[in-house]
């Protein structure tokens, strides 16, 4: 399969066409549009949003959107919760959870998307979403979108294809990709199944952390990231609109393929980011840096420094810090963090966190090294090592973060993960 070509640079307002001439020069809504195309704005932020952050798109497509039919309740989706998470009390309890499996009865994204955790609500935007996808189907004549956040995809297991009304993105396990808050789009799956973790994010979109005194460039690169180019589908039938808004599923009848967009400009749209291009910066002296230094891509609050949600990686380096114990250190945060593994192991566990497992150490509960890494780092000779064979990844947020009923009732949940620090030593020795 030929590889999908990109456009770069994030944020940027970017302009494409899959048909010469498709899109209007010099103004957005001409009286007539080139092949008789539908002018759509797509407004990602209120219209006076400031310059900098006011994100939105002109979609020329062969039908507006508007032409659906109505919704109605959908009764798929049975495991996906919206915050705020009523049907559980907040758990303090530092949580584990062992990878789920992608089950044998057919299912797509939609019905294939399993909460297990949020916080905030989503009808105020504010907080997060967190779910895993487990999926066995592509989506080929229904279509998807979220009123209630932006979706970041991270892959664990499976390519897909996402087929957005932007265009075309192919990711797997290492890549990440946004979906905009209400772009519709079908996955599509590029092998047998697919597994991977989402971040729903009901806050202002993802951007760029600041780089502070490390300059201009390094983390994450502006132009690494990808957005397609113009794409669309020109099919008519019987087919579905799936929509969640305010926590519900609604499902509407729509006679074409809403992917119908056949040019659009704008800095509203989908994107994809590889992780192995993420600029490490890490100590070159001693100690263990804030886990801050590895910040993606962040969502910020009211409150500047405090996120709604950090996408914070834990890439291959080198860690080279002397007289230094190098892994995380014990620690409690005003912050909740929920982690996922793609691939490897992790510095802090050793045992029991496996790749599209998750963890959840919630504001205030303490956490770090498992008792054998704290033994093994103590002594180990501090020669420059290279950690390879790793890729974890946090989900960090300012609000307390809730697991679902499913989350606390899983088999899939470790029941003894605090032993893990059962046999830490007394090493006092005044
Ligand atoms: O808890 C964790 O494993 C994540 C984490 C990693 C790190 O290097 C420092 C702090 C932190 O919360
Ligand atoms: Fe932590």
């Amino acid at each position: 399969m030929e590889p999908l070509r990109y456009l770069t640079g994030f944020d940027n307002e970017h302009e494409t066409e899959a048909l010469p001439g498709a899109l209007p020069l010099g103004r957005f809504s001409p009286q007539k549009v080139a092949y008789g195309l539908y002018a759509e704005q797509f407004s990602s932020t209120a219209f006076t949003a400031p310059r900098a952050h006011n994100r939105r798109t002109w979609l020329y497509r062969i039908r507006p959107s508007a032409q659906q039919g109505d919704y109605a309740a959908y009764a798929g989706a049975t495991l996906t919760r919206t915050g705020p998470i009523t049907e559980q009390t907040p758990v303090p309890n530092m949580l584990r959870w062992s990878p789920l499996p992608i089950p044998t009865q057919a299912q797509d994204f939609i019905d294939g998307l399993v909460t297990l955790a949020a916080n905030g609500d989503a009808g105020v935007q504010v907080g997060i979403g967190i779910h895993l996808y487990l999926i066995n189907q592509s989506m080929q004549d229904r279509f998807f979108y979220n009123a209630d956040g932006e979706l970041l995809f991270v892959p664990q297991q499976g390519k897909l294809r996402l087929h957005t009304e932007c265009g075309l993105l192919d990711i797997g396990p290492g890549d990440i990709a946004v979906i905009p808050r209400g772009m519709k789009f079908r996955v599509v799956l590029l092998e047998a199944s697919a597994r991977g973790y989402v971040c729903e994010n009901y806050g202002a979109a993802f951007t760029l952390p600041e780089r502070g005194p490390v300059g201009a460039n390094g983390y994450a690169n502006d132009r690494d990231f990808q957005y397609p180019v113009a794409a669309y589908e020109d099919r008519e039938g019987e087919f579905e609109l799936v929509c969640k808004y305010g926590g519900h599923f609604f499902s509407a009848d729509i006679g074409h393929s809403p992917l119908d967009v056949v040019a659009w400009t704008g800095n509203s749209a989908p994107y994809k980011y590889e992780l192995a291009r993420f600029n490490v910066i890490n100590t070159v002296s001693f100690d263990h840096p804030d886990p801050s230094i590895f910040t993606v891509i962040s969502s910020p609050s009211d409150t500047p420094g405090v996120a709604n949600c950090d996408f914070v990686i834990f890439p291959p380096r080198w860690m080279v810090a002397d007289n230094t114990f190098r892994p995380p250190w014990y620690h409690r945060n005003i912050m909740s963090e929920f982690m996922g593994l793609i691939h490897g192991v992790y510095d802090a566990k050793e045992k029991g966190f496996e790749p599209g497992g998750a963890s959840l150490h919630n504001c205030m509960s303490p956490h770090g090294p498992e008792a054998e890494v704290f033994e093994k780092a103590s002594q180990a000779d501090l020669k420059p090592q290279r950690y390879d064979n790793t890729l974890a990844f946090m989900f960090e947020s300012r609000y307390a973060i809730t697991p679902t009923r499913f989350a606390m009732t899983t088999e899939a949940r470790q029941l003894d993960y605090v032993k893990c620090w059962d046999k830490l030593k007394k090493n006092f020795n005044a």
